[in-house]
């Protein structure tokens, strides 16, 4: 007879959540996006989250989403989550890993990822479906042979007291 108990998360859930986890890390007013990299084996390899690179200050480089000047929006200085996380591992290859990801990886996290040797992405939110950028990024993935699969929500509730 078992003492197991049963409600423990699954792996999907532990991923996703640990991506989500290293989102609220994230400056970004807007769009807080956590990554998780996992081997085959389910061990945790890396994470990462949207932010400025090393050095590039939260308090001089702008969030701006909008402006004239691109040079006063995020989009010229912010690393992806998705890269940020490839580029912390320094562990070795990512060769034949999955990535959780909170937002479907953009076309230049999906040439990253293609090129690391991540073999497979589950992502939840697909806001930016039909832009061009995450079209381009499921084309290549299906050139690549990169699974892609949606994160099934199981709308758990995880409560973390920190
Ligand atoms: O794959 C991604 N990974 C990622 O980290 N991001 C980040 C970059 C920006 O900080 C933010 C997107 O900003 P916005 O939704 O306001 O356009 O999310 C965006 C994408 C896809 O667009
Ligand atoms: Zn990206």
């Amino acid at each position: 007879m078992s003492d197991k108990r049963e409600d423990y998360i699954s792996w999907d859930e532990y991923f996703m959540a640990v991506a989500k986890l290293a989102g609220m890390r994230s400056k970004d007013p807007n769009s807080q996006v956590g990554c998780c990299i996992v081997s085959a084996d389910n061990k945790i390899l890396s994470m990462g989250y949207n932010g400025f690179p090393r050095g590039c200050s939260d308090d001089s480089f702008p969030w701006a989403r909008e402006n004239p000047d691109p040079l006063k929006t995020k989009y010229v200085y912010v690393t992806h989550s998705e890269l940020n996380a490839i580029l912390n591992y320094r562990g070795g290859s990512l060769e034949g890993s999955k990535l959780y990801v909170s937002l479907f990886p953009c076309n230049e996290c999906a040439k990253a990822i293609i090129q690391a040797g991540i073999r497979t992405v589950i992502y939840d939110d697909d806001k930016y479906d039909k832009t061009p950028s995450v079209m381009a990024s499921k084309m290549m993935f299906q050139a690549a042979g990169v699974e892609f699969r949606h994160y099934k929500r199981s709308n758990r509730k995880l409560v973390i007291t920190v």
